[in-house]
């Protein structure tokens, strides 16, 4: 159904210019933390598939679907090709010893105020030539939106939000990464259209309680590791071991999911070692999100990086249990355990009756590689789709994308006009009748 709609095939006539023009040009300089990359454009289809189709397994069963592929994707036909900046990419899932450094080093885009002061205008040119031949494969969602409302026409939204760098931006102090009250106000209009949830790697009580402060969500702290759901008798949910009733802040009874509960002793140990041994490393902030331990070191200058990443490193070679992942300038550590912000998604779908409906659009809008977690189990399954926030092109398992919180507020605020227009047209036509 998608295929017919075109909204991207002027620009794609532009972006074809740009490949040829670039192609050509045989000397790339890129800034700081990227290196270009070959993108082969598709001649065939420049135009973005239905994405809900593309899937064919229902959610939480097998995928019969080719597993993707981050590699070679959307720009396999043979065609123009394109040097582009690319971020290096580590392994998502775990920065091993011998690419922890080169992990740390590329582990945020660079900012946009970087680029343009110290870059000359070619190669901004080259960067942004490079993010408009990104977006052929993943679109802007706003661009978009009229394909995205299309297919939603006859579905019920389900909204997945990450938080940082989604819902607020990047900033160097993470205790002051606070959401404009523009903000706070879309996401409260769009959680009374749609249930919607936010799924963030700090702690849930952080989340909750000094950041977004929103009664009308769901939350899933500790990148999914910590959920407060609705109460719910299912068997993946009621009867699941590590789930409790409880009551939440307003005395409504509810759910409380904690896959990791046994690791909160050993969190906390790490978290004072962790203090206590970076302690002499100026600018290093250790966070303790409860279920998790964020290594932050925006703040410290470069040639201490290593030092950083050897005591993290170091320190787990005693916890085998622990592992190490990799966030935007922060490292990671967090239980081995089997569950993911994808997990979490399929969880709490779970937890609001949903996960067997067939006319749900569940959309997921993050920022960082544990929400490619999200993205992939949204791929996978039969509906849905991510949305990556991002400035600069990415790898990625989402569908779409959007350049930063200012826009997905834009998105959200355009998908709740969608919604109250489409449930009055609805009851004029009842009215008429
Ligand atoms: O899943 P998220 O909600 O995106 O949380 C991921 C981490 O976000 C925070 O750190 C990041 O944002 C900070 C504030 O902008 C920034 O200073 C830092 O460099 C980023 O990594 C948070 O502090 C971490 O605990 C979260 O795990």
């Amino acid at each position: 159904m998608f295929c017919s709609f075109s909204p991207l095939s002027y620009n794609w006539l532009i972006l074809s210019y740009l490949a040829v023009r670039y192609h050509n040009t045989s000397e790339h300089n890129f800034v700081s933390d990227q290196e270009p990359m070959d993108l082969k454009s598709n001649h065939s289809s420049p135009v973005f598939t239905d994405p809900v189709h593309l899937s064919k397994s229902r959610l939480g069963l097998p995928s019969n679907i080719a597993p993707y592929s981050t590699a070679a994707q959307p720009y396999s036909s043979s065609g123009l090709c394109l040097q582009i900046p690319r971020r290096k990419v580590g392994k998502l899932d775990d920065v091993r010893a011998s690419g922890w450094l080169d992990a740390m080093k590329s582990s945020s885009p660079p900012r946009k105020k970087l680029s343009k002061d110290l870059i000359s205008e070619s190669q901004s040119d080259e960067t942004d030539a490079a993010y408009l031949t990104w977006m052929i494969s993943c679109p802007s969602a706003l661009n978009s939106f009229h394909i995205i409302t299309t297919y939603a026409k006859c579905k019920s939204v389900v909204l997945f939000l990450d938080y940082d760098g989604t819902l607020s931006p990047i900033v160097d102090n993470p205790d002051a990464a606070f959401m404009s009250t523009a903000m706070r106000a879309a996401v409260k209009k769009a959680a009374k259209c749609f249930p919607t949830a936010i799924i963030s790697g700090r702690s849930r009580d952080k989340v909750v309680y000094e950041f977004v402060r929103l009664s009308e969500l769901c939350y899933a702290g500790s990148h999914g590791m910590d959920i407060m759901g609705p109460l719910r008798e299912s068997e993946y949910v009621g009867d699941h071991p590590d789930c409790i009733r409880t009551t939440d802040e307003q005395g409504k009874e509810v759910h409380l999911f904690q896959p990791a509960s046994e690791f909160v002793p050993m969190i906390n140990e790490v978290y004072k070692s962790l203090l206590d041994i970076t302690k002499n490393i100026i600018g290093v902030k250790v966070e303790n999100n409860k279920f998790c331990v964020s290594v932050h070191y925006r703040n410290v200058d470069e040639k201490m990086w290593e030092e950083v990443g050897k005591h993290v490193f170091g320190l787990l070679k005693d916890f085998s249990r622990l592992q190490v992942t990799h966030g935007r300038k922060v490292l990671e550590v967090r239980p081995v355990i089997d569950w993911n912000k994808g997990k979490a998604v399929e969880f709490l779908l779970e937890s609001l009756g949903l996960s067997h409906r067939d006319d749900i659009l569940p959309i997921y809008i993050g920022d960082d590689r544990t929400d490619e977690d999200a993205f992939k189990v949204l791929r996978e399954c039969n509906h849905g789709f991510g949305i990556l926030v991002s400035t600069v092109p990415k790898e990625t398992n989402a569908f779409y994308s959007l350049r930063d919180p200012s826009e997905v507020q834009e998105f959200l605020k355009s998908l709740v006009r969608w919604k109250n227009s489409a449930s009055s047209q609805t009851e004029d036509s009842t009215a008429t009748v």
